[in-house]
């Protein structure tokens, strides 16, 4: 058992290739934020488009050919297929959020009256 009374010791220094690692993690999860960013613009057009051509937020059968590619690709590429999955669904639930949101929206846009009709 250690000496609660004994001072704290110095924490260890981090060593510089953990430092340099550091960098090029910061900078991979900034185009993550950056891709991410760019991908939810897109998705915002589609939502508007479904939701003015009446189709719902999801569509499952994108869904699957989403998952088989992605599954492919993160086994080609050494990254637990399992986790792409957990990562494409969540970005994806996200998107379907923001389609209902436009939906509803949409909804409760009021129509334009053409009274020359
Ligand atoms: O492709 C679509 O229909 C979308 O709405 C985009 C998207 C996605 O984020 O990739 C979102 C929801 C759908 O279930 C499938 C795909």
């Amino acid at each position: 058992m250690s000496d609660p009374h004994a001072p704290a010791a110095a924490p260890r220094p981090v060593p510089a290739e953990i430092l340099s690692l550091r960098e090029s993690i910061d900078n991979i999860d900034a185009a993550l934020v950056h891709l991410l960013a760019e991908r939810f613009k897109f998705t915002r057009r589609v939502g508007e488009l479904k939701a003015q051509g009446g189709l719902p937020p999801a569509d499952p059968a994108r869904d699957q050919q989403q998952i088989a590619r992605l599954t492919g690709i993160a086994q080609a590429s050494g990254l637990d297929p399992a986790f792409a999955e957990q990562f494409r669904e969540f970005i994806v639930s996200e998107v379907i959020r923001h389609h209902q949101q436009i939906a509803r929206e949409h909804q409760d846009e009021v129509p334009v009256l053409d009274t020359y009709s």
